[in-house]
Parts: C-alpha cells; structure tokens; sequence
C-alpha cells in the first residue's frame, strides 16, 4: 500500500465503502445478505508509482493474452472493467449479474506461469473490478455531475463510464493508489480500447481538472440534491414524502458500507459464546444480540469457526428479526412462502423441529435454498411453485400453523448492500410490486390454520409496501387479528460506537381467529 500523496507504504485507514473484494463476495453467497464489503483489493500492477514502493520484490506473472494489451493485474484492466460493468447496470442489468458476466467473459485473458499464479490474478482482478463497481455506483450521482460539470459536450457512454470509475476513485481516500497513478491508469485503460482511444486526451484532461479544482467541484455539485444523496429525484421524493425531517438520515444509511453480521446457530452455541470463540480466533467482533453478532470487518466466510458446519450464517441483523417473530415451536407446520435464497428458512429450522415447506416462484433461486440447508444439516420440503396461488405441489389443503410471507418488494431498505437497485428501480414498479404482494397476501392467508399466525415481511422503507399494506390487509379481512411486531424498522448504522446496525425491513403480524 501507498500514501496517496507521498508514496511511502501505508495501510488503508479502513475497508472500502464501496468495495467488494472476492472473498467477500464468496461470503455473501453463503447468506441471506448477498453481498459483504471487504477491503479493496489492490491490483498488483496498479501502475509504476504502486508498484515499485508496495512490492518491490515480488514480481507478478503476466497474463499472455490481456485485453486491448492491458495486462490482468494492472488497475488499467481493472478500471476497463469497472467501466463496463457501471455500463452494464446503467443499461439496466442488476450489479451481480453484471459482475458475473465480465467475470465470465474474460476468463480467457487469464493466462499465467502455473495455476496458482493465475489464481492469484483472478482473484485480485475480481476484487478490484468489484470495488470500483461498487464503490463507483454509490457516487455515480455525484461523478456523473463533475463530468457534466468538466465536459461540456456529453462523452461516449464508454468514456463517460470510464471517466466515472477513475473520478470514484480520486475521490477516495481509502485506496491504496496515488492519483497520478489513477490518471496514469485510466489514460492507459482509454488509449488501450477502440471504442475509447479517441479519447485518451480528454480523460487526462478531465481528471487532472478535477484534481485542480476538486473541492470547487464537489461543492458545487452537491448542491443538486440528485448528486448529494447519490439517488433518483424520484426516491429522494418519495423518502422525503414518507420519512420528512428524518429522511435524510435515511438517505444517508443507504450510503454506508454495511457491516458483516453473523446469525449464531442457537442449536450449536449462543452469541455470547461464538464472540468468545471469534476473540480467541483474533477476530474483533460485537453482539448483535438476540441472535447474532458483527464483525468489525468483514472477511471471508471459510475464514470463520464452524462456518462449514453451520454454526454460522451471513445475515443481517433485522433479517434476523423475522423468524423470531413467527414464535415457531416443535411441531408445527410452517411455510415460508417466498423462501430463496433461504436466510430465514435455515434460521426457522434452528428454532425449532418443525415440519416447514420452502416456497420459492424461481427455479435457480430455490436451489440455493438447498445449498445452505446443506451446510446447516437441516431439512426443509423446498417447492417451486408460487406463493399467489394455493395448489398443488404446495397446497394440499392442510393448514399451516406459520406462514412467513417475506414478499418480493422494492428492497429499498438495503440499498446499502445493492447499491445498483436506485438505478434500476422506476416509480412504476412500486405499483406493480403493491399489486403483486396483495396477490400473495390473499392467497396466503387461506392456507392460516385458525389460531395460525402470519408474519409479513418487506425489505422496504416505502409505506405503500408496508404499513399501507399492513393496514389494507387487516381492514379486509375480518379474521385477522393484528398482533405486535416492530413495524417499520428504519435502516440503523452503529457508526463509529456500538448500538443496532441493520437494514430497513418492515414487519407486521396476524393471527386468524
Ligand atoms: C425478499 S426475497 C426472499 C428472501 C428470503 N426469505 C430469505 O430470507 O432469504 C423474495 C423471494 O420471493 C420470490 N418470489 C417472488 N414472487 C413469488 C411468488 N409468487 N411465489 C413464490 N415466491 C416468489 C422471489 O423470487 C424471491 O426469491
């Protein structure tokens, strides 16, 4: 690592809030909450001033078939694929897929002495191509108003990602690179493909003006709310509508990088006990309490005690709200509805011996309910099928004692974790989120046994698919009593102390009489 200004070797003075590094996501893969930031990886060959100071003597194998002639492990490689990746989810792709596309199609460009040299690129590459990504698309608001602020004809679209990518990162001040050598490596990365060499100049250009009059720049582009909040007007809108003087805390939460929370398997420790195993493992770590506890950074998950025996799993800590408040006990017949990628399905069946059917409407998505059953020893009935419409093969008009309705929604309330769902998101889809979840909710509430309880659940911080629901569900329906639940629970960030971190989520409970 470098200092920005001297060169002199450092260490970042914190992970990246916008990264992800490639163990992270692996991580991720293993919970309920798909993504955990990590520290930024540092492409090995980020550029002569990085690598001279940061590894003198260690020389890193050069793939022999780059792209555009841009070696693998460089951040010019990295920052072309950063750029395509923020192309990819301006055109409308969710940031995983986008991820995983370029991961895909350019497996080839590896190519290094032995394999173990090729692994270490990969993941290095990976790792720095989704920290830009991410950490591009939690400012892409504010560097697309610098760029229109530097250029006053718009750029390519490829420039003008590529151009947001770089401006991200003169803009951090927790990456390991100087800025000379981001705009050394953005200029290589322009002048090395087609579509972008045109346009070498312009990027030098635009990112030593930026540097020049940098502070100027973001002030003045602040002003625009759009830029400042790094949202859609209509979200920004939309919040201040809903949450008035405490919408700007809300917007803010949706900024932070989250932290890495842990549910503890209550059938194979208490948190209380899993910190002290963290502790002795060196890793820092607090409670989370009822059911988990946080790390102080996030890590790899095959790095954690007892991870592939299930002691653990990745989920955030308002998720693990959900299957305490559907107070299961041995015995019953539970259906979790709307069940993939299967966070709450495994927590349910940690609580207690039940007989439960996982529903899930999408075939790929409910195999990973199974793969983590896998990891948790514990059985599930798991069913494609869907929730809104009570028939075979789910349906066998035996009533449920619990029915987990955990509804597709806006998942605005963990745009922290996605930081691509603000852009990919229209105000339409609200509407038609609200008719989908009524849908499910009146099918649902038909296969309640009487004195059964159904909890319905929203990753959103918008009331239409919350308390407005709660509300039209419970004026309907003559039989449903509503029970305590936490309502809403806004977005909470621990900040620099200790105190509750978690995601926005909103809950509500009904018990038919
Ligand atoms: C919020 S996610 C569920 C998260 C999950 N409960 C967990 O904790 O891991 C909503 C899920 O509902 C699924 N879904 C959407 N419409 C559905 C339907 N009509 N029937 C069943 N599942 C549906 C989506 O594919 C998605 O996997």
């Amino acid at each position: 690592m470098t200092d920005r200004k001297t060169g002199a070797p450092r260490t970042p003075r914190s992970a990246s809030p916008g990264g992800v590094a490639a163990p992270a996501s692996r991580a991720a893969r293993n919970g309920d909450a798909p993504r955990k930031p990590a520290r930024p990886a540092a492409p090995r060959g980020a550029g002569s001033p990085v690598r001279a100071t940061a590894q003198p003597s260690k020389p890193s194998p050069r793939p022999s078939s780059p792209r555009h002639g841009l070696p693998q492990d460089s951040l010019a490689y990295a920052l072309d694929a950063g750029a395509t990746v923020v192309g990819a989810v301006r055109a409308g792709a969710a940031l995983p897929a986008a991820l995983a596309a370029i991961f895909a199609s350019r497996e080839q460009d590896t190519s290094a002495h032995d394999a173990g040299a090729e692994r270490a690129i990969r993941s290095d590459w990976h790792g720095a191509t989704q920290d830009i990504a991410y950490r591009t698309l939690r400012e892409l608001a504010l560097v697309d108003a610098v760029i229109g602020m530097l250029v006053p004809k718009a750029p390519a679209p490829r420039v003008r990602d590529l151009l947001a990518c770089a401006l991200t990162l003169l803009n951090a001040t927790d990456t390991p690179y100087t800025s000379h050598t981001v705009v050394d490596q953005a200029v290589r990365a322009a002048a090395a493909a087609p579509e972008t060499a045109f346009a070498r100049g312009l990027v030098n250009a635009v990112l030593r003006n930026f540097l020049r009059e940098q502070s100027a720049l973001l002030e003045r582009a602040r002003r625009d709310p759009v830029a400042r909040w790094n949202y859609p007007r209509w979200w920004i809108d939309a919040v201040r509508q809903a949450w008035g003087e405490q919408s700007d805390g809300v917007l803010a939460a949706g900024n932070v990088q989250a932290p890495m929370t842990l549910r503890v398997n209550r059938r194979h420790a208490t948190p209380q006990a899993y910190l002290a195993t963290l502790h002795e493992a060196g890793i820092a770590a607090e409670l989370a309490l009822p059911c988990g506890v946080r790390l102080a950074k996030a890590m790899a998950v095959e790095r954690l005690p007892g991870f592939a025996d299930g002691v653990v799993s990745v989920q955030d800590a308002g998720a693990q709200r959900a299957a305490l408040l559907l107070d299961v006990a041995d015995g019953m017949r539970v259906l979790d509805a709307c069940a993939a990628p299967g966070g709450k399905t495994g927590h349910l069946l940690e609580l207690a011996d039940i007989r439960l059917v996982a529903l899930e409407s999408d075939a790929p998505r409910a195999r990973r309910i199974g793969d983590n059953l896998r990891r948790l020893r514990l059985e599930a009935d798991v069913v494609v099928g869907d929730a809104g419409h009570p028939a075979a093969p789910w349906w066998d008009d035996k009533p449920f004692d619990r029915v987990l309705a955990d509804v597709p929604c806006s998942a605005s309330g963990i745009v922290r974790r996605h930081p691509d769902i603000r852009w990919l998101r229209r105000p339409d889809d609200l509407r038609a989120l609200v008719q989908q979840q009524r849908r499910i909710l009146d099918a649902l509430w038909q296969v309640v046994a009487p004195g059964g309880i159904l909890l319905y659940v929203t990753c959103s911080i918008f009331p239409e698919e919350s308390e407005e629901q709660a509300a039209w569900f419970e004026q309907g329906r003559p039989d449903a009593v509503r029970l305590t639940a936490p309502g809403q629970l806004m977005p909470t960030v621990a900040g620099e102390g200790s105190g509750p971190d978690h995601d926005g989520f909103f809950y509500a409970r009904f018990q038919k009489r």
